[in-house]
């Protein structure tokens, strides 16, 4: 919590100053009204007593009262001010930190707990800062003034109120031990409870198509009964806190006054009032100092969620990216549109085998290469190497003569256009996604004239023209209301609006028909000639005129070459091509 809580700047620190002493102020104020109380009742024991006399120190009662709610006031808004503030620049660290991750790095956490970590755990911070903050500030100042206030006024007093402490420390330790473990597990349920429902939510189709509606509700049934069950059970010890603390305050009261009842009668006249006033003085004291430590207990009650919280967002901002890029590209470019794999293996961090092994080809400027095998080859993991979406573990990836690891992130991107196999759009309109993210080679502000010429080469112009809005027409969440191969097309144009030396397309192709595939690779062969090209995929008519023909088997290379050779001399090519074409088709 406190490596947290150093995150806070200068002015945040100072407003806590701040609000120290409008705190102090309040609890002066506070601690001076049973002064008065003890005056009117010294007043209305004393004979001869004026009305005027009593209505004085009542009148500085309703004030005291009323300037201390004032001084509430202020500390209230100060400190949910440097809350608001403080949790917004955490929620901000949290998502740059995210966005810095790798694939891996967030595979570690979980999409859906860093969902939580970054909306339900820093609402926890929040709300320490908003409350725990003045609490913790007020109560120790409020238990020890009091307690000075009433120290040799008697110490069968003293005594009964030091008693009441221990059993209330007692108290408080039993159930801080018993409901902490109990708010770490909630944390996890809720992490638990989010991924259900994101998985119900996206695949809420094949729920229904599959009629497992039930077996999606038990599902989460289950999570949330566990998550309801652990939160009614840590409530539950915790709703144990306000009766004990009443009890606790009305027996000292109760104590207090049964004391004072035994000392005043065995006192002789005299020195009986001024006793009374004592006690009066001293139960008002002491349900201060019980008061004090009532304060702290909200904090018993908040502190075990926000202790869990912090830890869970320190986590996130402490892991340093597993995939670090330079801050400057540290290398003169040596060439354009060339790729190179230089005996390159990979394996996956939590997987047993390796994906790809001792892989080596080049690709020269214009050129088109084509991955071709079966599924889990290896044909993903080979593109996923050149944007460094992962590290190789032997050899090197080298675009343009310069190893991947010696450009800065912007450096790389821009000389590539990548196509993820899974096209995915962003909710906006289809401008905003043709114009998305930035690239020396292309202007931030897209004309419609450039986008409409990467949607023509995509083969999505036709679509977008018959739309009413065109280019301003919506895209829903995950290009949800557009269908695979319109996505897909959507996806390649935006791939080439950015103008890379390299485009990698991931599979890109299969979604689309035989004749929008053929028509699409013409036009690139025509209009992106100096454009390097891989190609990812099943189809062997999408690779049929590659200039090299790579063909994996897991993992490794068993055939490279034209189309030609490979069918002439490759048993694996072979196969794969004669399961899809006839022999007069290839031929
Ligand atoms: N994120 C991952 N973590 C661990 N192993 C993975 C991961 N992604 C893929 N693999 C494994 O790596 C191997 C190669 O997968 P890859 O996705 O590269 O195959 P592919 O040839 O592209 O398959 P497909 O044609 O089905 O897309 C497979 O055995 C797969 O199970």
């Amino acid at each position: 919590m406190f490596k947290l809580l150093r995150r806070m700047n200068k002015k945040e620190y100072g407003m806590i100053g701040l609000s120290t002493i409008f705190i102090v102020i309040q609890v002066w104020l506070e601690l001076s009204i049973p002064g008065y109380m003890s005056t009117i009742t010294e007043k209305i024991e004393t004979k001869g007593t004026t009305i005027g006399q009593i209505i004085q120190p009542g009148i500085m009662m309703i004030l005291l009262s009323v300037l201390s709610v004032l001084a509430a006031v202020i500390t209230g808004y100060i400190v949910a001010k440097i809350a608001g503030g403080f949790t917004a620049r955490v929620r901000k660290d949290v998502f740059n930190q995210v966005m810095d991750y790798s694939t891996q790095d967030i595979k570690k956490f979980s999409v859906s707990s860093l969902l939580t970590r970054s909306t339900n755990d820093i609402t926890q911070i929040q709300q320490f800062v908003a409350m725990g903050l003045q609490v913790i500030i007020k109560a120790p100042i409020t238990a020890i003034w009091a307690i000075t206030k009433i120290a040799g006024k008697g110490w069968q007093w003293t005594t009964a109120t030091a008693v009441a402490v221990v059993i209330l420390c007692i108290m408080l330790t039993f159930i801080l031990t018993k409901v902490q473990p109990k708010f770490k597990m909630v944390q996890k349920l809720t992490d638990r409870l989010n991924l259900v429902t994101q998985e119900n939510l996206s695949g809420i189709r094949v729920v229904h198509a599959y009629n497992a509606e039930e077996y999606q509700n038990n599902k989460f049934n289950k999570a949330n009964n566990d998550l309801t069950d652990t939160n009614l059970y840590a409530n539950r010890i915790l709703a144990l806190m306000n009766p004990g603390m009443s009890f606790i305050s009305s027996s000292l009261t109760l104590a207090v006054y049964a004391i004072g009842a035994i000392i005043i009668n065995q006192a002789n006249g005299a020195q009986r009032l001024s006793l009374f006033s004592n006690m009066i003085v001293f139960s008002s004291y002491a349900i201060q100092v019980i008061l004090g430590f009532l304060l702290l207990s909200i904090i018993f009650v908040i502190l075990p969620r926000v202790l869990v919280s912090a830890g869970r967002i320190n986590e996130v901002l402490d892991i340093k990216p597993s995939i670090l890029f330079n801050d400057k590209s540290n290398e003169k470019i040596k060439e354009k549109g060339t790729i190179k794999f230089d005996n390159v293996s990979f394996k996956y961090p939590d997987a047993e085998d390796t994906a790809i092994k001792n892989l080596t080809f080049q690709a020269d400027q214009g050129q088109t290469i084509a991955i071709i095998g079966s599924t889990g080859s290896g044909k993903s993991s080979t593109l996923n190497l050149i944007p460094r979406l992962y590290d190789v573990t032997k050899g090197h990836v080298l675009v343009d003569g310069i190893d991947v690891k010696n450009y800065s992130e912007s450096d790389l991107n821009d000389r590539i256009g990548y196509i993820p196999q899974k096209a995915v759009l962003f909710s906006g309109d289809i401008k905003s996604n043709i114009n998305f993210g930035e690239s020396s080679n292309k202007s931030n502000n897209l004309s419609d004239q450039e986008a409409y010429m990467a949607l023509e080469l995509a083969q999505s112009r036709d679509f977008v023209e018959e739309k009413e809005a065109k280019l301003n027409s919506n895209v829903a969440q995950h290009g949800d209301n557009f269908s695979g191969g319109q996505k897909q097309r959507l996806a390649i144009a935006r791939a080439i609006a950015r103008k890379p030396e390299i485009l990698l397309f991931d599979d890109s192709f299969s979604a689309l028909d035989y004749a929008t595939d053929k028509k699409l690779r013409d036009d690139l062969k025509q209009n992106a000639a100096d454009t390097t090209k891989i190609i990812v995929a099943q189809r062997i008519s999408t690779i049929i005129d590659s200039d090299e023909i790579i063909v994996l088997d897991k993992g490794q290379v068993v055939g490279q070459g034209t189309h030609e050779e490979l069918l002439k001399n490759n048993k694996v090519y072979q196969e794969i091509a004669y399961s899809q074409l006839s022999k007069e088709e290839l031929a």
